[in-house]
């Protein structure tokens, strides 16, 4: 067992002191089947399967993953994070199987109680009747979504990151409809015996739809299980306000400024993933709020630098016959068009990952509309990915996380307070029946629903 003594500056958990390793490596990376990007602490010699285990009895000891230290007694301390993503359809025959795990979600679909046994008749039938649209956009980006496939590099680059800070830790992937699924990433770490866990969505900002869907599945699986009820967990709900992230996109939208003709002319267009206007109002997401806020920063940012364009924010993305959060994006790109912007920059804000949302909704059809509608030049700046700046703040969000991980069943971190509104209920109820029957029981409203909505 590799064991040395530091005297460097450490870090505060509980009752344990994490400590900065003497050096750092960068060690091999194993992938099993379930996308996990699995590392192995850097330890000397053979000593790769001892994985975060410290044995000391009095004073501060370190080995080469996390310093300890503990009076009298024994600890053994195993650092995991888990990175929660939505997942995406990896061949064009996943499209439907995932457009199904998506509206099976009741994060998604939000039913009234009484019609929750709708929901997976309902998502069946959606699903067939959107996933020839979903699959013509998979088809224009190369056949399916690369998310896991960056999701797996960002994985990696913050395992580098971690360890250049002297910390080792395990990173996971845990995606909410496609593989690899939460419910795996979470068997792998109790097959790791990881025992401080880091949960980081890789949302910068919280919405019931992503974030939250993903914590309750997380919720529901520590509730039943002995030993994750026992384990200290870390979640990060948010991180857009972070001035690592909001600087990593202001250096972005800098950079991609500069190759305009007069930079200084463009319009900064922030276009974030919508969500039913219903989430924000009814069910308090504050969704809404933390994405005013962040372009405040940004752009708060972008001034300090001297850059003082103009900018607005839209919404993109809606899906279904609600009321989604306004202004739309291809409405906003049309009337900047007939107002006479000629110079705009998109800016895709709720995501850091290329996806279909961005490679084929605004790089395609949104490039198409505003081009017709009489923008002549345009750019995108490209989501943030593995850019060095971002993923080490990532790193420092996941340090400062560590010291305040507790068991999960008593942290009331997630929970979102519904305004339960009786009459509403009852209206949403009588209609939510009316038209879920007529979904599933009649094909001229079912082609109506397809041709007008999907
Ligand atoms: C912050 C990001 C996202 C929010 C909020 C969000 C809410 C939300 N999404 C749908 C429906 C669909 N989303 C789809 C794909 C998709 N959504 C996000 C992110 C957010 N969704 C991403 C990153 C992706 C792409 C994954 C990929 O494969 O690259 C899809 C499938 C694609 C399509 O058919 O358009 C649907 C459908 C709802 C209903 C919703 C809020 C209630
Ligand atoms: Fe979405």
């Amino acid at each position: 067992m590799s064991v040395s003594c530091h005297s460097s500056k450490s870090l505060r958990l509980d009752n344990v002191t994490y400590q900065p390793l003497s050096g750092s490596c960068s060690s091999p990376r194993n992938k099993n089947m379930l996308g996990l990007v699995h590392s192995q602490p850097c330890l000397p010699f053979d000593k790769r399967n001892t994985v975060g285990k410290t044995f000391c009895s009095v004073g501060v000891c370190t080995y080469d993953g996390v310093a300890i230290e503990s009076h009298s007694q024994v600890v053994e301390e195993k650092v995991g994070v888990l990175l929660l993503n939505l997942g995406g359809p990896e061949t064009l025959n996943d499209v439907q199987p995932f457009l199904f795990n998506l509206f099976a979600d009741p994060d998604i679909i939000r039913l009234p109680r009484l019609f929750r046994f709708l929901q997976r008749p309902l998502a069946q039938l959606i699903s067939v009747l959107r996933a020839p649209k979903s699959k013509e956009g998979y088809a224009a980006i190369g056949g399916g979504s690369p998310l896991r496939k960056i999701t797996d590099e960002q994985a990696h680059a913050l395992k580098l990151a971690l360890e250049a800070k002297n910390i080792s830790a395990n990173i996971y992937v845990g995606m909410r409809y496609w593989y690899p699924f939460t419910e795996e990433a979470i068997q792998q770490i109790k097959r790791d015996k990881i025992t401080r866990l880091v949960v980081l969505p890789l949302y910068p900002q919280f919405s019931i739809s992503t974030t939250g869907s993903s914590i309750r599945v997380l919720q529901s699986l520590f509730r039943k299980d002995a030993h994750l009820s026992r384990l200290p967990v870390a979640v990060i709900k948010s991180w857009y306000q972070r001035e690592g992230y909001v600087k990593s996109m202001a250096d972005l939208i800098a950079k991609e400024l500069e190759t305009f003709a007069e930079p200084s002319e463009v319009m900064i267009f922030f276009s974030a993933h919508g969500v039913p206007v219903s989430y924000v109002e009814d069910a308090g997401d504050p969704y809404r709020d933390q994405m005013e806020e962040c372009i405040f920063l940004i752009m708060q940012e972008l001034k300090a630098r001297g850059i003082d364009n103009k900018h607005t924010l839209a919404y993109q993305s809606r899906v279904g016959p609600v009321q989604w959060l306004k202004p739309y994006t291809d409405e906003v790109l049309v009337e900047l068009g007939q107002k006479g912007v000629k110079n705009l920059l998109a800016v895709p804000v709720s995501f850091v990952s290329e996806h279909i949302e961005t490679l084929e909704e605004i790089d395609m059809e949104y490039k198409d509309l505003a081009l017709e509608s009489g923008i002549e030049n345009w750019g995108r700046v490209p989501a943030l990915g593995c850019t060095s700046s971002f993923i080490t703040d990532l790193a420092d969000a996941v340090i400062e996380a560590l010291p305040s991980a507790t068991t999960m069943s008593t942290s009331s971190t997630t929970s979102i307070v519904v305004d339960h509104d009786p009459v509403r209920d009852f209206v949403k109820l009588f209609f939510g029946s009316i038209l879920a029957f007529l979904l599933l029981f009649s094909p001229r409203m079912i082609s109506a629903f397809k041709n007008h909505l999907f």
